[in-house]
């Protein structure tokens, strides 16, 4: 019971539940957030406070961060594509690329469609989809990954009337960010790496940025991914606190409609007391154990 004294079921563990709920499942809808990438070494936002340099990263990924200091803002992204770059996917996202190709999932949610919407920006999840094609042979489509909040490795032009937008993935992407990611202690003075020496527009010449969603920003294709909750008749969630929207509010919105929602985290997190099914532990171990 809850403190309102109505009753309240606690969200259930039980695997051959959970698979009998994947069996009968027709729209699946995945959620992802950093927990995903913690085991490839990608910190995540409340990992070490949520800090670089001690400067705190959600204020970092804002216009308002960028107008204040590009250089800064600048560093910050170099310092996390190096990071990526020596990255690789780790067995949760296998799992889930297994999950997003249909000849791996019919095998256990045989109805399925799937759609996978992301708020990494590091990509592992697809290198790991393209991965596993490869090495099973498999040509067929597999279902999407939406990147809500963009890519790390893109790059994209400040320029209103200006359409430049390219993955790039050559780094230092330009020479004076060359060894800025070695600076991480405060009381260090930052490297000031001038405008003209950051990463320009080959178009139109003005300043790029790069091509992620900041905080104040419209999520990527939005309305698309509102649309697939209010079809999914089940919400698959993992590793994610669930504290930053609209990404937080996907799996109320499906179990508005009557959906079941699974939760797959390192520890609670925000609403997954509510959810149908929470499997607690590190996902790179439970996602292989409940999906087999
Ligand atoms: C901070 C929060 C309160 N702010 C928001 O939600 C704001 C809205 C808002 C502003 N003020 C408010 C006040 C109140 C409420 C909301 C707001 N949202 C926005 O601004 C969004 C834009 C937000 C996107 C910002 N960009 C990112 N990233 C890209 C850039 C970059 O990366 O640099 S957000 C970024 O932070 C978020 C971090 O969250 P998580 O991924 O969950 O990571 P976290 O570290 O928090 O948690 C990790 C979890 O994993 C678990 N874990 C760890 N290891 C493991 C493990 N091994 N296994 C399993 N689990 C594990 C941990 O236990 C933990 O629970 C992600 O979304 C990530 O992408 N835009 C928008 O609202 O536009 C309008 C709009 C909306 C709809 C339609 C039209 C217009
Ligand atoms: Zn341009």
């Amino acid at each position: 019971y809850n403190i309102s004294g109505t009753l309240t079921r606690m969200p259930s563990d039980s695997i051959p539940d959970f698979r009998a709920a994947l069996l009968e499942s027709k729209q699946i809808l995945v959620v992802t957030g950093a927990g995903l990438s913690a085991a490839s070494g990608i910190p995540t936002f409340r990992g070490d406070g949520g800090l670089w340099r001690n400067y705190d990263v959600t204020a970092l990924a804002t216009p308002g961060g960028w107008a204040e200091n590009q250089s800064r803002v600048w560093q910050f992204y170099h310092y996390r594509r190096e990071l990526v770059l020596k990255a690789s996917p780790n067995p949760a996202h296998y799992v889930l690329a297994k999950l997003a190709i249909p000849d791996f999932r019919y095998k256990i949610a045989p109805h399925s469609k799937l759609t996978h919407v992301t708020q990494n920006i590091d990509g592992l999840l697809r290198k790991a989809v393209d991965e596993t094609k490869v090495s099973s042979g498999v040509s067929e489509e597999s279902s999407e990954i939406v990147e809500m909040h963009g890519r790390l490795f893109d790059i994209v032009c400040t320029a209103h009337d200006c359409e430049y937008h390219e993955a790039k993935f050559d780094s230092p992407i330009c020479p004076a960010l060359g060894g800025t990611e070695k600076i991480l202690a405060d009381g260090i003075t930052e490297p000031l790496v001038r405008r003209a020496d950051l990463p320009h527009c080959p178009l139109c010449g003005q300043l790029c940025r790069p091509g992620v969603v900041w905080f104040g920003e419209r999520p990527y294709r939005i309305k698309e991914i509102l649309d697939l909750a209010d079809e999914a008749d089940l919400c698959i969630v993992v590793g994610t606190s669930a504290l930053v929207q609209p990404a937080s509010k996907l799996s109320q919105r499906v179990k508005d409609h009557g959906g079941r929602v699974a939760v797959f985290n390192l520890e609670q997190s925000n609403h997954s007391e509510e959810a149908d099914f929470l499997f607690l532990g590190p996902c790179e171990q439970r996602l292989g154990e409940v999906f087999g």
